[in-house]
């Protein structure tokens, strides 16, 4: 890899191919049809191909990177890992990038790695594999500032291959992808189809949406804003976590949109914060009006978002 490259385009240059491969393991795991199902907790799943993406993942970023924390949403173990699954290559495009000055020259104990194997597993599950994304996410000091993700069951007719990968760092440029702005005159809300409950439901049905889209995963929910399927993200919930957000909100912030708590403050995601998100995702697509949705928020709702 060309070592002249700095850090942060190192990072998202090799999360890339990181993805790519994790996005090849889950596909392998559910032909093998052995997902070896562990309930984490009440409507929490985990199965084999999330704790292998995360070992491929994570071996291979801190093997290239040893100083940064890497934190990931499974809990690591120590077996032995497939030599096939440990990633060195890097994108060659995004290694060429130009940065700003201000994140040209970072300090590697600033920086840190958020990592969801498998993103949309409860519908993964249940066969509903294009909800799946493998998110990577870069923060530095508190700011999620580039993110990956990658979709291993998208299908591509044009170039006859599974999977794509987006990418976007903040004030920098993004790929993989085309924003679209969501359609005028209406108000298309996306949410989540497995995690509900009473304030998730208040949330949204403050905000008199003309059509409700519930789809698995943060990652596939940010897809739909960055492609103009949505205009909006909203989960009332604390059920989200750091890995769920952290990229999502890097490419979203990248194109223009905007990912907050239902309180209007963006997540600090340095190593040493708590992991859910315990104010909610609300999140918009560029040129949406961010503060109607917080506006039109019931007090009550974000009372219990505490
Ligand atoms: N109540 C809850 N309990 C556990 N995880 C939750 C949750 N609500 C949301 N999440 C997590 O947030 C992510 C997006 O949720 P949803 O698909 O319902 O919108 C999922 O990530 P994972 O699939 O990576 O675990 C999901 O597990
Ligand atoms: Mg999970
Ligand atoms: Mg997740
Ligand atoms: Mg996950």
């Amino acid at each position: 890899m060309a070592q002249s490259a700095s850090l942060l385009t190192r990072i998202v240059a090799t999360s890339i191919s990181a993805t790519i491969r994790a996005g090849k393991i889950i596909r392998d795991v559910m032909s093998d049809g052995g997902l070896k199902i562990v309930e984490k907790g009440k409507n929490d799943l985990q199965t084999e191909a999330d704790r292998c993406a995360q070992k491929c993942i994570i071996t291979s970023l801190s093997r290239l990177f040893p100083n940064i924390t890497i934190i990931g949403e499974e809990e690591s173990n120590s077996c032995e890992i497939p030599s096939d699954w440990i990633v060195t290559e890097a994108d060659q495009d995004i290694l060429k990038l130009k940065l700003p000055a201000h994140l040209e020259n970072i300090d590697p104990k600033d920086v840190c790695i958020w990592v969801d194997p498998l993103d949309g597993t409860s519908e993964y599950t249940q066969g509903l594999v294009e909800h799946v994304t493998v998110l990577v996410g870069v923060a530095i000091g508190e700011r999620a500032v580039g993110g990956v993700i990658h979709q291993p069951y998208y299908k591509d007719n044009e170039k006859g291959i599974l999977g794509r990968t987006l990418w976007g760092i903040n004030g920098v440029g993004y790929g993989g992808f085309v924003p679209v702005s969501p359609p005028d005159g209406k108000r298309l809300i996306t949410t989540t189809r497995s995690h509900s409950d009473k304030n998730v439901k208040a949330a949204i049905d403050a905000l008199s949406p003309d059509e409700v889209i519930r789809v698995g995963g943060a990652g596939h929910k940010v897809i739909l804003l960055l492609e103009g399927k949505a205009h909006a993200y909203v989960f009332a919930s604390q059920g989200c976590k750091k890995w769920d957000t952290c990229a999502p909100e890097a490419v979203l912030h990248a194109i223009g949109g905007t990912l907050t708590d239902f309180y209007g403050e963006k997540y600090a995601y340095h190593a040493e914060t708590i992991h859910p998100n315990l104010r909610g995702v609300l999140a918009t697509a560029p040129g949406q009006a961010h503060q109607w949705y917080l506006n039109h928020i019931p007090e009550e709702v974000k009372q219990n978002l505490q």
